[in-house]
């Protein structure tokens, strides 16, 4: 790769993460303190189990199609086979929104973004699913410790999502070519920004992601055992398509 294409790929990665941000953090950073009130936080504590799941459900969705549509403009994605490109979603769309997610955690208060204000973990609480939710908010306050870019996270989340080493790919070898000038990519811009020690700590926050995933997919399991009918009709199809 000369360093021409490199460029051009870091380029093309962090317009397409531009382009399908559904918030840019300046807008957040103005909402930042926007914090919901206590009639509020009864409300979402008084809805079931299966009413917040699903109330989650539709805006977790609703991130990860604007993640789908972030892998389609990454240089080489589009190549790969239909089943391929299927597989690496299936298992990265999520890991994205967490990473992206992250950069909309207030660190000060412990609140994430969510239905428009900020909100603290006492708010998932009819969830019934607290280790998960401190788990992402836990990760949240490792991501924003990295004080990560818009161009690093952006490449950051394309390495995410190309992982050659995720199940089912027919063609593993074409991932690899793809997952490597990614991998350069994000060398390439962390050398630039002189923290090329990040790289290691981004890889280690990979693993914690993995961690996360397969605990989400173990709760989803364990709600889609208790509320059949809520998991089976009233989720996003692609919600269950992707993680069902
Ligand atoms: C991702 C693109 S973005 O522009 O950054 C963006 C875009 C839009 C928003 C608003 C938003 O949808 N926030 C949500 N927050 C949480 C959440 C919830 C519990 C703790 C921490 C964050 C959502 C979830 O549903 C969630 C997320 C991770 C794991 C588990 C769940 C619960 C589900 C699986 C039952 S949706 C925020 C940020």
């Amino acid at each position: 790769h000369s360093l021409r294409n490199i460029d051009e790929l870091c380029a093309s990665i962090v317009r397409s993460h531009r382009e399908t941000s559904q918030y840019r953090v300046e807008e957040l950073q103005a909402l930042k303190w926007k914090v919901f009130s206590r009639e509020e936080y009864q409300a979402y504590q008084s809805k079931s189990v299966d009413e917040m799941w699903q109330h989650c459900a539709i805006r977790l969705t609703d991130a990860v199609q604007y993640v789908v549509e972030f892998a389609k403009h990454i240089p080489g994605f589009r190549m790969l086979s239909q089943n391929d490109q299927i597989a690496l979603l299936k298992t990265g769309s999520m890991e994205v929104v967490l990473v992206r997610m992250s950069r909309f955690f207030n660190t000060e208060n412990n609140t994430v973004f969510f239905d428009g204000k900020f909100a603290g973990v006492e708010l998932f609480k009819s969830l019934a699913c607290g280790d998960l939710i401190t788990a992402v908010f836990d990760f949240a306050h490792d991501m924003c410790a990295l004080k990560l870019t818009e161009q690093q996270i952006a490449l950051f989340s394309a390495l995410v999502l190309i992982n050659a080493d995720r199940p089912c790919l027919e063609d593993r070898g074409k991932v690899q070519r793809v997952q490597r000038s990614v991998e350069m990519g994000l060398t390439h811009i962390l050398h630039r920004d002189n923290q090329d020690s990040l790289m290691h700590k981004l890889y280690q926050r990979m693993a914690v992601l993995r961690s996360l995933c397969s605990l989400h997919m173990e709760k989803l399991r364990w709600f889609s055992q208790r509320y059949p009918l809520t998991a089976h009709s009233l989720f996003p199809p692609l919600y269950k398509e992707l993680f069902a």
